[in-house]
């Protein structure tokens, strides 16, 4: 979907504000209901029928006002809400397409006040602002032509007060936009205070840095209310002087209506009438002024999203990418998180289908971001990456994914069932393959605990489940997608002896079939029969070969490996 066409307004949208804009019109027959009453008294007297009948039209106007009022409003809630309902949607295809590294140099605040407030504030301009803007707008400019119709001067005073909210909101849009610019940001960053505060929530307890961490929060907090303020500080004094001078149309009225009805020129319900439309067009310029302003801050909110919907997406070759088999390749690769901090140095090497490599190294020294590369959720800064033959660089990220599994530090849940959570992998499994999936990698005994079994809730995040329960369960996920490449980060340090078990268990599993294992091993007796071991140093491969190959060079890995043997 097209930038534009993301905003676009439905027929429902548009019929209901006009609707709204209608019924506000129509708001002007009250006037000439009233008008007609003063000349029926001060012309030939008032009689009941005609006082009936009267009576009679403006309960007419007012029911059907009333209707039109009720329609439109659900319509425009119902058109607005779909209009945020394709913003969210096209943010949330938009995001899936973003290259990672963006949401390293962008903070989360960024994305989700973009996916969820600045939606919102959007959706109130579709809503509210614009039929209310339309309709103050056209209810003036004919209050001042009718009021000219009339009596010239009075009109002539009366468009020049209104036309004067044009250079009043020239002169405020540029400190909007300066200051709500400002303003936004200061909601994003307060967004991602918030996200790191709860997410932190556990951490912060156990360290009994709630206290410090809420200093930041509170900051964050501060500065977004300063900022309104200087907002409101810098805006309302312009906003008071314009309101002011548009009052200031009402003595000088009065002044000429008078004069007019005193020299004859006007009758008396004219005097009336022409001094009760000041009081409603300076009403009327005050809240115009007023929805401007918000309207022009709500705007802000959509640039915001036009930005995140106009970012640069990974390039997507649906049809060049079409591996011959399950091999890899790293030629001359070179990587960095952050310009000038480079992680991988000129990395080379081979690994071919169906075999079991081994990636093992200090900690920090660069080889969960091989497994990153691989898997493209990043890009390389130069050189080449390939598999089975084909380069990465030219493919999406989904078309690279669909060929590997990965078992990570970072198991994610969603906050699903147990067996939805397996089914990611997979939409189209069977009951039973995720059954059979979750018994291979040691899973089965503990979700059949739980109180719904596969059904049971995992909670966010998986908050229910144990590390080791989340790993195995990220196994029965790997089992079940079943893709040609494996990508494991054997995360078993943080778990006790028995889940540590249970979860090598299920990875041998995961192992037995003929794939492409790549693993980045933190303890080294698993790695001892690995086709090949790539020991990295520093973003380098400082050795590539087997177990006995690199014992016999005495380099890292031999120290490495006599370093493990005594801690056995
Ligand atoms: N998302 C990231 N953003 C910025 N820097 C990162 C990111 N991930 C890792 N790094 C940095 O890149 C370097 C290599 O990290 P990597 O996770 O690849 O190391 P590792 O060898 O897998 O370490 P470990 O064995 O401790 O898991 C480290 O200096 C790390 O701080």
């Amino acid at each position: 979907m097209k930038k534009q066409e993301v905003f676009r307004m439905g027929r429902m949208l548009k019929l209901s504000i006009t609707g709204i804009v209608v019924e506000g019109l129509l708001s002007i027959s009250s006037f000439l209901i009233l008008y007609q009453i003063l000349e029926l008294i001060f012309g030939s007297g008032i009689h009941i029928n005609e006082l009936f009948i009267l009576t009679f039209v403006v309960a007419g106007i007012f029911i059907t006002r009333l209707i039109l009022y009720s329609v439109s409003y659900v319509g425009s809630q119902i058109g607005g809400s779909d209009v945020s309902r394709n913003i969210r949607i096209a943010l949330g295809d938009k995001m899936k397409r973003i290259p990672l590294n963006r949401f390293i140099k962008n903070k989360t605040g960024f994305y989700i006040n973009g996916a969820s407030s600045e939606v919102a504030d959007y959706e109130q301009i579709l809503t509210h602002k614009l039929s209310d803007i339309v309709k103050l707008s056209v209810l003036v400019m004919a209050s001042g032509l009718a009021a000219a119709c009339i009596y010239l001067p009075v009109g002539i005073v009366l468009i020049i007060s209104s036309l004067l909210l044009i250079p009043t909101m020239y002169l405020t849009i540029r400190k909007v936009k300066f200051h709500g610019t400002k303003k936004n940001r200061a909601r994003q960053e307060n967004v991602s205070a918030i996200t790191e505060y709860i997410s932190g929530m556990q951490t912060l307890r156990a360290y009994g840095m709630g206290g410090r961490k809420n200093e930041v929060l509170t900051k964050a907090m501060k500065d977004y209310s300063d900022i309104s303020y200087q907002f409101e500080k810098v805006v309302l004094p312009i906003g008071s002087i314009y309101m002011g001078i548009s009052w200031l149309a009402l003595p000088i009225i009065i002044m000429l209506t008078v004069n007019a009805y005193l020299q004859r020129a006007i009758t008396p319900e004219l005097l009336i009438l022409l001094t009760m439309l000041p009081l409603y067009v300076a009403k009327s310029n005050g809240s115009l002024f007023i929805l401007f302003l918000s309207y022009k801050n709500l705007m802000l909110s959509r640039e915001n999203i036009e930005r995140i919907l106009g970012e640069e997406e990974e390039a997507a070759d649906v049809t060049g990418f079409q591996p011959m088999d399950s091999g890899i390749e790293f030629e001359h690769v070179a990587f960095s998180y952050n310009r000038g901090e480079e992680v991988l140095k000129d990395v080379s090497f081979i690994i071919r289908q169906n075999s079991f490599t081994a990636i093992v190294g200090d900690s920090g020294s660069g080889k969960s971001t091989i497994l990153n590369l691989i898997a493209k959720y990043y890009l390389p800064d130069c050189g080449r990456i390939r598999i089975g033959g084909c380069d990465t660089k030219g493919a999406s990220s989904e078309q690279v994914l669909s060929n590997i599994s990965a078992v990570d530090q970072n198991v994610f849940l969603f906050n699903d069932t147990v067996r939805n959570n397996i089914r990611y992998a997979r939409a189209d499994a069977t009951d039973e393959e995720v059954e059979e999936a979750c018994r291979l990698a040691n899973c089965d005994g503990f979700i059949r605990d739980m109180k719904n079994g596969y059904d049971t809730q995992v909670g966010e995040n998986g908050n229910r489940l144990s590390g080791g329960e989340k790993q195995r369960l990220s196994v029965a996920r790997a089992l079940i997608k079943n893709s040609p490449i494996i990508l494991l980060d054997e995360a078993t340090a943080s778990l006790d002896i028995e889940n540590e078990l249970l979860v090598k268990q299920a990875i041998s599993q995961l192992m037995k079939t003929d794939k492409t294992v790549i693993m980045v091993a933190h303890t080294l007796p698993i790695v001892r029969h690995a086709d090949q071991i790539l020991v990295v140093n520093d973003g380098r491969i400082v050795e590539n070969g087997i177990h006995e190959e690199l014992l016999e060079q005495h380099g890292k890995y031999a120290a490495m490996w006599k370093a493990s043997q005594k801690l056995k």
